[in-house]
């Protein structure tokens, strides 16, 4: 059995990570940490504004600097960003402390729930909808080879995702940080 301190929500945009990692840590009365938000607190400009003048590259460096930092906090929910999972160094970090949930969600949903969001610099282009498309192709396979388990949250209230996440983490774990 994986005795992990560490609760990661993976998945894409507008799957639910933030919104259900919060609800998560309540339910679990342990912190919670999202990833975008540290990056937006540690350099006070938005994430817009970090790919405006770092690029992609540059948001990725600070995004796997705040995981290698935060990961030693025991027992805490962390919403990671969508694109987290393409560093290697990020998958280690996660398989190594982590609980994995993916919270898979049709890019339909997706749109619907991102579309109003101008926070999010990758979708900022004509075709929204193509870019999911192209993201899904590339990350899916990363994110299921990374998960404990799977939650589809297309289909699913964020509270039935957390539901569904603490059955199976009671079954597997006493409580985050806590073996
Ligand atoms: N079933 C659901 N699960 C999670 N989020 C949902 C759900 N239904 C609607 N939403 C909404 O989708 C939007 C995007 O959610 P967010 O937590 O920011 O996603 P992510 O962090 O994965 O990009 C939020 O406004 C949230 O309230
Ligand atoms: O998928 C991605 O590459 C990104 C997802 C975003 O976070 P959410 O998944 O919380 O929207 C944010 O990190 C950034 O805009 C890049
Ligand atoms: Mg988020």
């Amino acid at each position: 059995m994986k005795q992990s301190k560490n609760i990661y929500l993976i998945g894409p945009m507008g799957a639910g990570k933030t919104t259900i990692g919060r609800l998560l840590a309540k339910s679990l009365g342990v912190d919670f940490v999202d990833s975008d938000k540290q990056i937006e607190q540690r350099t006070g400009v938005t994430i817009p504004m970090i790919f405006e003048y770092e690029g992609e590259v540059g948001f990725r460096r600070r995004e796997a600097e705040v995981l290698a930092e935060l990961t030693p906090m025991d027992g805490i929910v962390m919403a990671t960003g969508g694109g987290s999972i393409l560093l290697p160094e990020n998958r280690e970090l996660i398989r190594r402390h982590g609980f994995v949930v993916y919270l898979h969600c049709p890019v339909e949903k997706q749109l619907e729930r991102t579309h109003k969001d101008a926070n999010r610099p990758l979708l900022n282009t004509e075709n929204p909808r193509q870019k999911l498309l192209d993201l899904f192709h590339i990350r899916e396979p990363i994110y299921r080879s990374l998960a404990d388990f799977v939650v589809d949250t297309g289909q699913s209230t964020s509270r039935s995702a957390v539901r569904q996440i603490l059955r199976v983490y009671h079954r597997t774990h006493s409580r985050p940080g806590k073996p």
